[in-house]
Formats: C-alpha cells, sequence, structure tokens
C-alpha cells in the first residue's frame, strides 16, 4: 500500500518545509485544496521542482471543466488530480482526456457521494485511475462519522481506492488490510510535533 500525505497547510513555504519532511517516507505529496485555493498551481509546480521524482497530486476537487482544471494542474507538475465523484460524468471524462494527453491519471474523490461504492465503478469505468474514500475534515466531526464505512465501501467497490479522512497510527493497518491501493494521511502528519518522525512510524508500521 502506498503512503499519501496530504499538505493542508496553506503556503507555499509550508508546503516545501513539510514536503522536506516527510518526503522519505512517502510515496505521493498531496498539495491540500486549501493551499492550492490560497496559492494557486504555482504550488504545486514549487512542489514537484522540489521532489521531481516523487508522485505529486493536486487535490482540486473539480466539480466543472473537467478537461481545462486537469490540464492547467498538469501543466504546473501535478501528477494526479481529483474530481468529485458528485460531479458529471462529462467532468471526470474530460479530466481524463487531459490526463491521456499528458500521460498522468484522474482520481476521483467520493466525498459526500452516498453510493460510494456504486459511484467508484462508475468513475473508473469513465477511466480514473482510482477512487478516494473521503469523509473530509467537516463530515468528521459530525456525530454520525464511521470510518469503518469508507472501508467496507472500498472492499465492496471491488475497484481501486484510497481512503481518506481521519487516517492515523491507530487506523493505518486496517486501511491495508481493507485492500486500499493508497493510505492518505493528512492532520496527522501535519499536527505532529515531528512529522518526519509520524512519516517514518507509519511507513514502518507498514513493513
Ligand atoms: O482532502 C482533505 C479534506 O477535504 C484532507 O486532506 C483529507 O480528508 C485528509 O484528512 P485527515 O487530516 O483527517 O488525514
Amino acid at each position: 500500500m502506498q503512503l499519501q500525505a496530504a499538505m493542508d497547510v496553506t503556503t507555499t513555504r509550508q508546503a516545501l518545509d513539510l514536503a522536506a519532511k516527510v518526503a522519505p517516507w512517502v510515496d505521493i505529496l498531496e498539495l491540500g485544496t486549501p493551499l492550492i485555493k490560497n496559492e494557486g498551481l504555482g504550488a504545486v509546480r514549487a512542489v514537484k521542482d522540489a521532489h521531481p521524482l516523487t508522485t505529486v497530486f493536486a487535490d482540486l476537487k473539480t466539480a466543472d471543466a473537467g478537461e481545462l482544471e486537469a490540464d492547467l494542474a498538469f501543466g504546473a507538475g501535478a501528477d494526479l488530480v481529483t474530481v468529485l465523484g458528485t460531479a458529471g460524468d462529462s467532468t471526470i471524462a474530460g479530466a481524463v482526456r487531459a490526463a491521456e494527453r499528458h500521460g498522468k491519471a484522474v482520481v476521483v474523490d467520493l466525498i459526500g457521494v452516498a453510493d460510494k461504492a456504486g459511484r467508484a465503478r462508475s468513475a473508473t469505468g469513465l477511466g480514473a485511475r482510482f477512487v478516494e474514500m473521503h469523509a473530509g475534515l467537516d463530515e468528521q466531526a459530525e456525530p454520525t462519522f464511521s470510518f469503518q464505512r469508507l472501508l467496507d465501501a472500498g472492499r465492496e467497490s471491488g475497484v481501486p481506492f484510497s481512503v481518506a479522512g481521519g487516517v492515523n497510527a491507530t487506523t493505518l493497518v486496517a486501511v491495508r488490510d481493507a485492500g486500499a491501493l493508497v493510505a492518505v494521511v493528512g492532520g496527522a502528519l501535519y499536527n505532529a510535533p515531528d512529522p518526519a518522525r509520524a512519516a517514518q512510524a507509519l511507513r514502518s508500521a507498514l513493513t
């Protein structure tokens, strides 16, 4: 299983500092949506230039203009971009066209989707490389939030999936055992007193 560091910080400087600490231990460096909204796609270019051999994930959460938004992010150095599962099929298909032109790939984020397993199958049918079984930061704070439901939806989908939303040292092994391709870890890294040690510990837990 691959490890993805979700850098939900707000400045390029913070992202570069965090990336320098965690990159040796993770497979994918994610630029979070608030970071991209605050700094623009220049932040993607800066992280890719600093880590050319690491997969860079731009969490665009695209809802419309899939081909254009994906094209811009791939042009800035992203290797993977997200499109929302709640977007139309044509938006996902457009982003996939851009990915094919650049030799890159699209991930469909299932945040807010009720039938995650069903949408996972249709999204991969449209050409997404994998889907993200995701409970966002707001949903995690709701009393009805269930991490187990994300794992169950991943298993049920039968397609390649990542899990995001509350992954940490305690839940990581369950994510792997559910068959996830990627575990996405945000707060457990960027809020850790020592993000490098935290990333190293997550990596060790998988070996
Ligand atoms: O995409 C996101 C929010 O929309 C976060 O990066 C993702 O949910 C990671 O969450 P956590 O901090 O709980 O690991």
